[in-house]
């Protein structure tokens, strides 16, 4: 489990999430997700992955057990997390103490009070006994071979409250050989400026190499900690997506993709940061939790533009309306359509699908207004981009894209005094010349309709054999005229390859759930590459 980095030491990204990522509401990992996190953390290549509190609970202790056997770092060092010895107590006789040697992680982190308060309240001991606790605990550490570093808990409301003995923390810290001193905003209600001015006078008045750890709960711990880098912080703690106690932490992809690309700081081992966005989406599906569309850097919205005039500019110049280039950081570029959108707008989400609109300004001009009239009824093409293509597609070729023809469709809802319930669709169509008719049952009048659809089409497109219904999205656009309101469906299809959604309006949800579904097939059959029907 020993690393072998090509970064040296002189800067630290150091990874929480498994501790303090771990402590998030709704976070609940088995020993086999912490492993697969620490797999895709080491991948990516931060310098230390921070496992858990081994001793705390039997999940952490196996962690470290296994990870130790199962897992070949190429980057990382592995640190077990726990607190100063007991007061009262020898660090070498300290049960908690041991488990953190037992652990055989390389380094250590050990949780220490800073403000005075904390000390009196929660340690109920005295502040000479603090220091004690700080200096035997780091110094037993440091003589069994550890290398140590120590998170001052509280250190900024510490040092608001009593800044000699905060400073006192720090000095007895690093004298009895901690590598790095944490300064933590436990609380999380630094700001940027502050964080700044106490770092750097913590730093003149200790020489201690100093390190920060920032709770998001003002909504500054990115900020807080590029502001710790910039007062001279050789050390950051982060965790993947900001996942953490509370609102949770600094989040490591902004603040890695900062350090790489606006401070030129190589932390990073070579061709990671592509491997960014990649890494943030798998770590959330190990831990359950949806990306955040919108996370800066990662997020599928993050170099996503609506506005018109943007889509203009960025036709001429990506750089215009980008920060950076998104492939920096394994992200891509996209043009959503809606109303808001431009001929430029429409042009390039032309060439995103591989869809020649030949410089045609009449052409674009009546996409545009098309998709304009539409979005006014009701359909949003931001969120249906299969929808989108084919009524691009339809206005290129003159016509649309037709690969059966309904002649009408039929559902039924039956419910029983028993409380059972059927439902029946049948659906008449023409393909290929043929006039069909079927009939389906199915658990709700969308899915027999779905169910009638394919009935019909299976035969003459064996296609669709393939495609799955995954997701189904009702919204009302009208609330106020309650049953009378228009409403909207958004379906996501998928083939086993990709995804795709496609939107239906229309004055009752059945009919709009018809829409929807008749562009999810017609699309899903361009994908397979059939040619449309005469
Ligand atoms: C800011 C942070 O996020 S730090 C990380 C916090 N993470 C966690 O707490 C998650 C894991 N924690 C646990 O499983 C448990 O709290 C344990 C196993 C650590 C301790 O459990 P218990 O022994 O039952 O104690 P409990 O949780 O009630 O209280 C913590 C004890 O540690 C003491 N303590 C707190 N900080 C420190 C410290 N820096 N150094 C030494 N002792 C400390 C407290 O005074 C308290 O002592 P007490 O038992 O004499 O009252
Ligand atoms: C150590 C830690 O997690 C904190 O102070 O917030």
């Amino acid at each position: 489990m020993t690393a072998t980095s090509e970064l040296d030491d002189s800067f630290h990204v150091f990874d929480t999430t498994l501790r303090d990522g771990a402590q998030r509401e709704g976070i609940n990992l088995t020993v086999a997700d912490k492993l697969a996190i620490a797999r895709h953390l080491d991948e990516f290549g931060v310098g230390f992955i921070e496992g858990g509190w081994p001793g705390a609970n039997p999940r952490d202790t196996e962690f470290f057990a296994r990870a130790r056997q199962e897992i070949d770092f190429k980057n990382a060092q592995l640190v077990a997390f726990g607190s100063t010895r007991r007061a009262g107590a020898k660090a070498s006789e300290d049960p908690q103490v041991k488990a953190l040697l037992d652990s055989e992680a390389p380094v250590v982190t050990l949780v220490a009070k800073s403000h005075d308060r904390h000390v009196e309240l929660a340690l109920r001991t005295t502040l000479d006994e603090n220091l004690a606790m700080i200096e035997d605990t780091v110094s037993y550490l440091r003589s069994q071979g550890r290398r140590v570093f120590v998170d001052c808990e509280h250190f900024f409301d510490g040092y608001r409250a009593n800044p000699e003995y905060a400073k006192s923390v720090v000095r007895t810290a690093s004298e009895a050989g901690a590598d790095v001193v944490i300064l933590c905003d436990t609380n999380g209600g630094m700001l940027p400026a502050q964080v700044q001015a106490v770092v750097s006078t913590v730093l003149a008045d200790t020489g201690a190499r100093l390190g920060i750890h920032a709770q998001d709960d003002t909504g500054c711990a990115v900020a807080n900690t590029l502001a710790a880098v910039d007062a001279g912080a050789t050390h950051v703690q982060c965790t993947a997506n900001g996942y953490g106690e509370r609102v949770g932490n600094a989040n490591l992809f902004p603040v890695v993709a900062a350090l790489e690309l606006k401070y030129a700081k190589k932390v990073l081992p070579e061709g990671r940061l592509r491997e960014m966005t990649r890494i943030s989406h798998a770590i959330g599906e190990v831990v359950n939790l949806t990306p955040s569309t919108h996370q800066p850097y990662v997020g599928v919205s993050a170099f996503a533009h609506k506005a018109g005039l943007h889509a203009s500019a960025i036709k001429v110049d990506p750089d215009l309306y980008q920060h950076i280039d998104p492939e920096l950081v394994g992200n891509t570029m996209r043009m959503l359509v809606s109303d808001m959108a431009g001929r430029a707008s429409i042009e390039l989400k032309g060439k995103e699908l591989g869809i020649d609109l030949g410089g045609d300004r009449e052409l674009v001009g009546r996409v545009v207004e098309r998709v304009k009239e539409r979005e006014l009824e009701g359909y949003t093409y931001e969120a249906a981009d299969a929808s989108f293509e084919l009524l691009l597609r339809a206005e290129v070729e003159g016509k649309p894209l037709k690969y059966f023809e309904v002649e009408s469709w039929r559902a039924i809802v039956e419910d029983r005094p028993d409380g059972t319930h059927a439902n029946e669709a049948t659906v008449k169509l023409f393909a290929k010349g043929e006039r069909i008719v079927a009939t389906a049952e199915g658990n709700g009048p969308v899915n027999a309709l779905d169910r009638a659809l394919r009935v019909a089409l299976e035969k003459i497109y064996p296609q669709l054999a393939k495609l799955d219904l995954v997701d189904y999205k009702v919204r009302i656009l009208e609330g106020v005229h309650g049953t009378q309101s228009t409403t909207r469906v958004l379906i996501s299809t998928s083939d086993g390859t990709g995804e795709w959604s496609t939107v239906g309006v229309a004055d009752n949800v059945i009919a709009a759930s018809w829409q929807a579904l008749e562009d999810a097939y017609a699309y899903g059959l361009l994908r397979a590459g059939v040619t449309p029907a005469e």
